[in-house]
């Protein structure tokens, strides 16, 4: 992340006082057809956040909701979207912006699961397709976009996409779309809106300098906020293999395929290089493994996603596309085959398993180099990172 670390210790930032806390979808009056909706996709109650943060989003004002990973904030801007999404209307009224387009493609088939009974039209808007069926798919009318920002600017830029009508502007993974990268493409897009355009941000890490950006385009916004204390889920044992020298990874990462077959795993590299290499190497001495990164064609990233989500691969070698917000409930190991630049990236990357509540172990190679940055997470986080245990198994 490239924001002032210093400003972190002089800001302070709290969430809303008495944010009333609704028990079930039903005390949240939804409409008939999208609490059938939720129902039939299995959800019996709402998750802490949802209980605090769809009420909010539904009354129109601006929320900030930070919620641990895997703790349901995909449903809880989703249905926040489609109770106020008129679906007898196909005018564009909701855009939620995300990083990766697999994330995107993800959220889009979250909202027409749950928007299952209600004629609901959401296209995912994403790079690496092809605009000509973007704006096929546009000219039939789409109620909500789920996209990435550089192809939504271009979209809106086109006059493709209407944005006349809008009344919602989800942010997902927020803290990562206002960095450097993206910022300027998002700020692109908030300038096309109506100015009484509903902003909702979401995120399982929102640094303060993040929060403090928000006040340019959230106008007195309800905040649920974590504290950095609370933000890794007790759920995922963390731990450390002191791997003394980067050689040394790979037999180490070798003598762990079991424990990664067991469910199934992701392997973070720092660079798209990285995982090309360790993905031949790992294949060459006969193990099993697929990788996806960006540079890969979007057809390319498409099937080994369809792949690892229908466990016909197990084991994946990602960088940090895969870190933010994918959701596969049976991931149950993270290896940091490299430690993170970025501290947050951290939180992400291990919360790939441990989806909602289940078990999950993270283990992170550390060489000589990477003590002092262990540490240094270990305090950011007030974690106990251990030495991995030999039972590791159990645990998965
Ligand atoms: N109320 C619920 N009841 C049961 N399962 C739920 C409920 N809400 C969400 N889930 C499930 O929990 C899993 C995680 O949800 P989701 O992907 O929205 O997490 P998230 O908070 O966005 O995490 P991340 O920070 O990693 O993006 C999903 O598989 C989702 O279907």
């Amino acid at each position: 992340m490239e924001f002032d670390k210093e400003l972190d210790s002089t800001l302070r930032f709290k969430s809303s006082k008495n944010i009333p806390v609704v028990a079930s979808f039903e005390d949240m009056k939804l409409k008939d057809d999208l609490l059938r909706g939720i129902y039939d996709y299995g959800f019996e109650e709402p998750s802490a956040i949802q209980s605090r943060a769809i009420k909010p989003i539904i009354a129109g004002r601006d929320t900030i909701a930070q919620a641990q990973s895997g703790t349901g904030k995909t449903a809880t801007f989703g249905i926040g979207i489609l109770q106020v999404c008129d679906t007898k209307s196909r005018e564009t009224q909701a855009i939620v912006l995300s990083p990766t387009r697999e994330l995107a493609l993800q959220i889009q088939k979250v909202l027409k699961s749950l928007g299952s009974f209600m004629n609901l039209h959401c296209h995912a808007c994403i790079g690496g397709t092809s605009v000509g069926e973007d704006m096929k798919q546009f000219g039939k009318g789409q109620q909500v976009v789920s996209g990435t920002p550089g192809r939504v600017v271009d979209m809106i830029k086109r006059r493709t996409l209407n944005t006349r009508n809008i009344k919602m502007l989800v942010l997902d993974e927020a803290d990562e779309l206002l960095n450097k990268g993206f910022q300027e493409q998002i700020y692109e897009v908030y300038r096309y809106l109506p100015p009484s355009t509903q902003v909702v941000v979401v995120s399982a890490t929102l640094p303060n300098e993040v929060l403090s950006m928000t006040k340019k385009f959230m106008n007195d916004p309800v905040k649920i906020l974590v504290k950095r204390d609370d933000i890794t889920l007790e759920g995922i044992s963390q731990f450390y293999i002191d791997v003394d020298k980067e050689d040394w990874k790979f037999d180490t990462l070798c003598d762990l395929y079991d424990s990664m077959t067991i469910s199934q795993a992701v392997i973070f590299c720092n660079t798209k290089k990285k995982v090309d290499w360790l993905c031949e190497a790992m294949r060459k001495a006969n193990f099993t493994v697929v990788a996806m990164h960006g540079d890969m064609k979007q057809e390319e990233r498409d099937k080994i996603m369809q792949e690892f989500r229908s466990s016909q691969s197990r084991v994946l070698i990602s960088t940090d596309v895969w870190a933010r917000g994918i959701d596969v409930q049976q991931v149950s190991l993270v290896i940091n085959y490299d430690l993170p630049y970025d501290r947050e990236m951290y939180v992400h990357r291990i919360g790939r398993a441990g989806r909602f509540g289940r078990k999950g172990v993270s283990i992170n190679f550390v060489t000589k180099e990477d003590k002092p940055e262990l540490h240094a997470l270990e305090r950011y986080y007030s974690v106990k990172i251990s030495e991995m245990p030999a039972d590791i198994n159990n645990l998965l």
